[in-house]
């Protein structure tokens, strides 16, 4: 797709696929170009801790999306944001829930105790500079009852999603306590995001105005 430019601001690319990371952006006034998803191999290396391997992922997206765009004039110089969420209890990293299987281990483990969500952010900027960053937040779960776990299952909110739920849905029923960034765990932390983008240049207070 080619861009319809703004004079004055860089572009910006979204190198995901999530809705949900875009409609993060957009809540901050933000509305990227185009989107650029990266599709790479999210495999956790051999004890690579939960902290390591957001912000190696979300690098890779960046790469992968700067990799896709390099010969295209028409993106030279944009700016990319691409993001990781990873969901851990300890060091124990949990799936991207695929299967109802994947899922129902991840809530369970998840019922009654404290889990941490890290968010990878990584951008780069008009010059090819890359600059990362980590978010982490503490989220716990009431303990769930087995008719809670199995109509939770049963919704299908879980797929896909890093530890098998979705804060944003049915799951926020079940957070007692949540410190740190709650759009960290929707997988997007805005405060930082927004801080990333906006020390580019562009200008990331102009949604807001023209919103009124
Ligand atoms: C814990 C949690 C995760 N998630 C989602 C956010 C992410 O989309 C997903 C974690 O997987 P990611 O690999 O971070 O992201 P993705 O594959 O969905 O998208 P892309 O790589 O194209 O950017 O889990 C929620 O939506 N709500 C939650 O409460």
């Amino acid at each position: 797709m080619a861009p319809t430019s703004v004079p004055g601001r860089p572009k910006l690319i979204l190198a995901s696929a999530s809705p949900r990371r875009l409609a993060l952006l957009q809540q901050a006034g933000i509305e990227p170009d185009t989107l650029v998803p990266a599709e790479i191999d999210e495999t956790p290396w051999p004890r690579e801790s939960p902290r390591k391997l957001a912000l190696r992922l979300a690098r890779e997206k960046a790469s992968e999306a700067a990799r896709r765009i390099r010969d295209d004039a028409d993106w030279a110089g944009s700016v990319i944001l691409a993001a990781d969420t990873v969901v851990c209890v300890g060091r124990r990293i949990l799936p991207k829930a695929e299967t109802i299987e994947e899922a129902a281990a991840c809530i369970r483990l998840l019922s009654g105790r404290s889990h941490r969500v890290y968010t990878g952010l990584c951008r780069v900027d008009q010059a090819g500079r890359v600059s990362a960053k980590l978010v982490e937040t503490r989220v716990r779960f009431k303990r769930l009852s087995k008719d809670e776990i199995d109509a939770y299952l049963g919704a299908g909110e879980w797929r896909g999603k890093a530890g098998g739920y979705a804060i944003q849905g049915i799951a926020g029923a079940f957070v007692v306590s949540l410190v740190g960034s709650y759009t960290n765990v929707v997988g997007l932390p805005l405060a930082e995001a927004v801080g990333l983008v906006g020390a580019t240049g562009y200008p990331v207070t102009l949604g807001w105005i023209a919103k009124g």
